[in-house]
């Protein structure tokens, strides 16, 4: 990314550490004692079959939902000494909202608004946790949100009301919101599920210039070969559970995936990076 209004300052840290994370809805485990590591300044792949707890371990992890069990009215953690949520060494879970809404952002899978708002104002929403509560938007907080807007490729957005944009060019503005708030971390749920294939290369491109700024980066994907041709690191949910964790090349495995998806798997070699390019067939 070249506008220096979006790079991080930091050093890459120790990244995203979340141990004995647990969701329940009635007695249904829907994140059974889940532990992630997403390295700092690395782009983290999030996979897993559909209803394998994906959002929901986003959520938990940035705090919008709480660990422990659903609709219960406490949101008591289930195990016994709860989960740990650290960021670069730091307790997550302790941190007041506001300043983790200026450490974390999260990127919610087909997130909508009813509000009447410009794509321009929608970005600049995510500038809150950087001003003194009664102060409006400053001229340094719009260039930051025309940078992100940029950078997601949306600029041309910007006067638009967000409520009439397609699917595609919502997910490029909810990008630009997240690059708006600057965080260390950068949670994203499915943020090319809506974007054609090149918006999909320019997104990912986009986390990769935010991890080597030292942001560390999460990412919700079922595009196996996007994950194969952009992650640093991958986690592979199933039924709530970790089933696997590591580097592309210990992951993207048949041995590894066949079980989960139940589908067959090729590994092939890009010719040109070297990473794995995936061909899949009915199991
Ligand atoms: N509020 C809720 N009430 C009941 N079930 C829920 C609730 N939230 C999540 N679930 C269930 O929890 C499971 C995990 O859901 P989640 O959305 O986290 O999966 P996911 O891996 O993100 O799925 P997808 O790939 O389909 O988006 C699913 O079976 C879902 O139906």
């Amino acid at each position: 990314m070249s506008d220096e209004r979006l790079r991080d300052p930091g050093t890459p840290g120790a990244g995203l550490a979340a141990d004995g994370v647990f969701w329940e809805i009635g007695s249904r485990a829907i994140l059974d004692d889940v532990g992630v590591l997403a390295p700092g300044g690395a782009v983290t792949g999030l996979l897993g079959p559909n209803g394998s707890g994906k959002s929901t371990l986003l959520r938990v992890l940035a705090g919008a939902q709480q660990a422990g069990r659903a609709g219960s009215g406490d949101a008591a953690p289930s195990s016994a000494s709860g989960p740990s949520l650290e960021f670069d060494g730091a307790d997550l879970a302790a941190l007041p909202r506001r300043e983790r809404a200026r450490v974390l952002a999260l990127v919610e899978q087909d997130a909508t608004t009813d509000l009447p708002l410009t794509v321009l104002d929608a970005v600049l929403l995510g500038r809150i946790p950087h001003r003194s509560l009664l102060a409006g938007d400053s001229d340094a907080d719009r260039a930051a949100a025309h940078a992100a807007l940029d950078a997601a490729g949306a600029k041309e957005l910007a006067d638009r009301e967000v409520g009439t944009l397609s699917g595609g060019e919502r997910q490029r503005v909810h990008m630009a919101r997240a690059l708006a708030q600057t965080p260390r971390l950068l949670l994203l749920d499915e943020p090319t599920n809506h974007l054609d294939i090149a918006a999909q290369l320019h997104a990912m491109r986009v986390l990769r210039d935010l991890a080597a700024d030292g942001v560390t980066v999460v990412a919700a994907l079922h595009d196996l070969n996007l994950a194969a041709a952009t992650c640093d690191h991958l986690v592979l949910l199933d039924h709530g559970r970790v089933v696997a964790a590591g580097p592309v090349g210990e992951v993207l495995v048949p041995e590894v995936l066949e079980p989960v998806y139940g589908v067959r798997v090729d590994v092939l070699r890009h010719p040109r990076t070297g990473r794995p390019v995936l061909s899949f067939e009915r199991g």
